[in-house]
């Protein structure tokens, strides 16, 4: 498509015209894409939870976001874009996952994502529990190769096993290591912190080839610094943004299944993000929201604006290579 047919690209629904509370929600009052076809960004909800080693919920944290998303305005700012003129970017629902057998929801994921990721989109999945991000990743990996990763998130999600279950939102990371889906020179978790069950979390973590970014890091450098820094060893590998919510302080996102005092501010996670614009982000998630422990959609919003500013990124990119072409 050339850079005149941009405006082809349907947008959102003009909240001046019709109240932006009206309507089912879509993600940022986009189309569906069954309502245009194909998407440059599918944005897709994985409404599972059975992987949670704490409060459970996550399953409603999709929808709470796509809620919460109605306030977005289609303009960026902070990256100076559009980015829902730059690209197609459409909601494709949800990916139905069996509640009740974890292997099978981790193949219904994995087969969801090839079929999305092979009609050419990037994927910006609203979850779910954090399982959901192996299955996720090996559909990208069979894309594009093992990926860099970026994991924002409290924890190191690198742990063995829970019960005996190699699939629970504390694993997935080990299992990605372990199948060979992930750069090794590019791996890095944001925003760490809390007590670990021991010194070994570490070292095993280190082993698998993990850098680590503390939340204490984030406050004593800055944002700019942090996303520097990670955007150096990323370099142009293709990327995959892998967040949390829980990265963020309670503060700042209460409605989440394992919440960690001392985290990173809402401000902070964005502006790390702007920092990685120029990074090739072929896919990502934002997971860990659980509604029920929210209040006034604090942590609704700030997972919408995450997931606002990672679509940015993949719109500028996604027209940038159009116009390379
Ligand atoms: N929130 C995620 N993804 N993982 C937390 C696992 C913490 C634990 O139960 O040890
Ligand atoms: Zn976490
Ligand atoms: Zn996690």
């Amino acid at each position: 498509m050339s850079s005149s047919d941009q405006n082809a690209f349907r947008g959102p629904i003009d909240s001046s015209r019709i109240p932006r509370y009206a309507g089912p929600a879509t993600f940022a009052r986009l189309p569906r894409l069954d309502e245009v076809g194909t998407a440059d960004v599918a944005v897709v909800g994985v409404p599972f939870d059975s992987g949670v080693s704490y409060r459970p919920g996550a399953r409603f944290g999709g929808n709470a976001i796509r809620e919460a998303s109605r306030l977005l305005r289609p303009y960026n700012p902070a990256q100076d874009a559009s980015p829902f003129a730059l690209a197609q970017v459409a909601d494709a629902g949800d990916i139905a996952a069996n509640p009740f057998n974890i292997n099978e929801a981790v193949e219904t994921v994995e087969a969801a994502a090839d079929e999305l990721l092979g009609t050419g989109a990037r994927m910006m999945t609203l979850g779910g529990d954090h399982t959901i991000a192996l299955p996720l990743l090996r559909s990208v990996a069979k894309k594009h190769g093992p990926v860099a990763l970026l994991h924002f998130d409290a924890h190191l999600d690198t742990w063995d096993t829970y019960f005996g279950a190699e699939y629970t939102h504390g694993t997935p990371f080990r299992r990605a290591v372990e199948e060979g889906i992930l750069d090794t020179e590019a791996l890095s978790h944001v925003g760490t912190r809390g007590p670990l069950y021991g010194k070994q979390d570490l070292t095993d973590d280190e082993k698998m080839g993990f850098g680590i970014v503390t939340s204490a890091d984030i406050y004593r450098r800055g944002a700019d610094e942090v996303a520097d820094q990670l955007r150096q060893r990323i370099g142009n590998r293709p990327l995959y943004i892998s967040i949390d919510i829980d990265c963020l302080d309670p503060a700042h996102a209460p409605g989440t299944g394992t919440p960690e005092a001392g985290g990173m501010t809402s401000r902070e996670l964005l502006e790390i993000l702007r920092g990685l614009s120029s990074c090739n982000l072929v896919s990502a998630d934002v997971v860990e929201v659980a509604p029920a422990y929210d209040h006034a959609e604090i942590t609704a919003v700030a997972a919408s604006h995450t997931a606002y500013e990672l679509t940015t990124i993949m719109s500028r990119q996604i027209a940038a290579g159009r116009a390379a072409r």
